[in-house]
């Protein structure tokens, strides 16, 4: 890791992204189905029309040839990922103090999702960000990026870099998981382009509505519930709504 802050001072309000989500995948949804919706942000004011078109025709590819999207390779790598929630959560179960399945059991991150991101080379990267600060609104995130960099995590009030460890998957905390969720963002870069992929672990859609909250059996007088009881459902509107306004929404739901 290094630190890095000269930089953060200047780009702290920035709200410009440049990223291309090439591949929004739920592996639950009869085995895999690209999603045609595949945009994240587009506010580039300047040059910002010849990317977006150049994004366009990124997208009528992916539309004509939707096998690409489908590849024998995302559904395997789904399947290994898929393995390392059911280690995770039971490690996570253990580390609590839990019997191994009980996170397995609240059906916390029933739910995944696979993004494939693609951060074009940016010519004005002090102007612009390649994902803006936030925190994940899953229960956790695994991201595998490649070996360029950016990726920043907001630690003891700075920006550290992430940098790549080749073989290496991060394991984001969400704002599902109500510890206090990992912020991060990342940076543009004017050479080269940059892929990652972000493989999100939620509750089920048919847990839309059901109420996640401190568990139970981890609360004492001595560590009482810090948030309350929120669905999915409830968070997701909520964060959407205080995105904008770049506000925690985590501390809507503290007691
Ligand atoms: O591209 C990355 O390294 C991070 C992606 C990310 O944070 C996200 O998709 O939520
Ligand atoms: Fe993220």
């Amino acid at each position: 890791m290094g630190y890095l802050k000269p930089l953060d001072a200047s780009m702290s309000n920035l709200k410009r992204t440049r990223c291309i989500c090439i591949l929004q995948m739920d592996a639950k949804a009869s085995g895999s189905i690209p999603s045609t919706e595949l945009f994240r942000k587009t506010t580039l004011p300047l040059g910002g029309m010849l990317w977006v078109s150049i994004s366009r025709m990124v997208l009528w590819t992916l539309k004509l040839y939707p096998s690409f999207a489908v590849r024998k390779e995302v559904s395997e790598y789904m399947k290994h990922m898929i393995k390392l929630r059911d280690v995770l959560s039971e490690l996570l179960s253990e580390a609590l103090g839990l019997s191994s399945d009980h996170l397995a059991r609240i059906e916390c991150m029933e739910s995944e999702h696979l993004s494939c991101l693609y951060y074009p080379p940016c010519p004005e990267p002090n102007l612009t960000l390649g994902l803006l600060k936030h925190s994940d609104t899953t229960f956790f995130t695994t991201v595998v990026q490649d070996d360029k960099g950016g990726l920043q995590v907001f630690h003891q009030d700075q920006w550290v870099n992430v940098l790549p460890v080749p073989g290496a998957l991060l394991a984001n905390i969400g704002d599902l998981m109500q510890f206090k969720s990992a912020e991060h963002r990342v940076l543009a870069r004017c050479v080269g382009s940059r892929v990652s992929t972000a493989c999100c672990f939620f509750p089920s859609s048919s847990h839309l509505f059901k109420p996640y909250g401190p568990i139970k059996e981890l609360l004492s007088e001595t560590n009482p519930p810090l948030y309350r009881e929120v669905s999915n459902m409830e968070y997701t509107t909520a964060y959407q709504k205080n995105v904008r306004h770049r506000t925690s929404t985590l501390a809507l739901f503290k007691l």
